[in-house]
């Protein structure tokens, strides 16, 4: 009662929903949750197996969207999301070839007519478009700046949104942490450079979201990282020998990933099975 007295909008949406010959409709709904005046749809979803983020971002006055990293086993969830936020998905941006679970690019292409995969020229995998250091991609009125970010790989890609002072490093830089840089090409040296001179540029209160996060984080800042990361604020020296003696398992889906990534994550049934099975162990 007390709410409804506080938030009179809030009572109004609840008897409309809670009356079936008054229900919003689907449009009239998607009016309502963007009408906040916020200059960008962001979500930020989790794929629990993996410890992988997937990104959707859209724009609020045309509705065309993009996705970061998404992941094949949750393509329903997010076709599903995007739907019926009433986004139009054109692009489907990995920010490297992912090395622990198979991109939802692939299976995303099959079901939505006009949606493009991205990657970075770089990394040497099967896409319909291909970015490099300084390229823009719009959808609305957004713009993304692609900053290569080699080190974990020798293709990732950081993508930026200076009018929203956000950015999405993939496994470049993870909360209070880094990618490993011992399989794809992995050189330390030169992640400490990317992190140095492409993320630590930029502006203090930039959020950054990360690829993945195994601690239970969702987003740091520049100024954060910057002085609080504990690999990245090692002399540059310190930081090749922490990395050299990291000693981690490879991903358990290594070897069905990084094959099917670079086909843009086409995988056959019998691979598919294969990582069902290893991830259900
Ligand atoms: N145990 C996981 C793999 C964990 C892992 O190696 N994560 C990568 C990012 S995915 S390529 C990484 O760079 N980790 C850095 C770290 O310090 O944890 C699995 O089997 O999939
Ligand atoms: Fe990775």
């Amino acid at each position: 009662m007390l709410k409804h007295k506080l938030f009179p909008q809030l009572k109004l949406l609840c008897n409309q929903i809670g009356r079936p010959t008054q229900r919003l409709s689907q449009k009239s709904l998607v009016r309502q949750v963007h009408s906040n005046g916020n200059k960008l749809i962001f979500r930020q979803m989790f794929h629990n197996e993996t410890y992988t983020f997937t990104y959707l971002l859209g724009c609020p006055v045309t509705k065309e969207a993009v996705i970061i990293d998404p992941v094949n086993d949750t393509v329903d969830r997010d076709v599903k999301y995007s739907t019926e936020m009433d986004l139009n998905l054109l692009y489907g941006l990995n920010t490297h070839v992912h090395a622990d679970h198979v991109t939802g690019t692939g299976k995303l292409k099959e079901r939505l007519p006009n949606f493009q995969s991205v990657i970075s020229k770089v990394s040497g995998a099967k896409a319909d478009k291909f970015v490099e250091h300084g390229d823009t991609l719009k959808f609305g009125k957004q713009v993304i700046e692609c900053r290569a970010t080699p080190g974990h790989t020798a293709g990732c890609m950081t993508y930026v949104l200076p009018d929203h002072a956000m950015a999405f490093t993939g496994d470049t830089l993870l909360i209070r942490a880094c990618g490993r840089t011992d399989f794809q090409q992995g050189n330390s040296e030169k992640l400490y450079d990317s992190v140095h001179n492409q993320i630590f540029t930029l502006p203090e209160h930039y959020q950054l979201y990360p690829g993945h996060d195994y601690m239970g984080f969702s987003v740091t800042t520049v100024a954060e990282e910057k002085i609080l990361n504990p690999r990245l604020t090692l002399s540059k020296e310190k930081f090749v020998q922490f990395m050299k003696d990291l000693n981690l398992a490879y991903p358990k889906l290594i070897d069905i990933s990084v094959p099917a990534n670079l086909k843009c994550g086409e995988i056959s049934r019998q691979a598919m099975l294969g990582s069902e099975e290893i991830l259900n162990k």
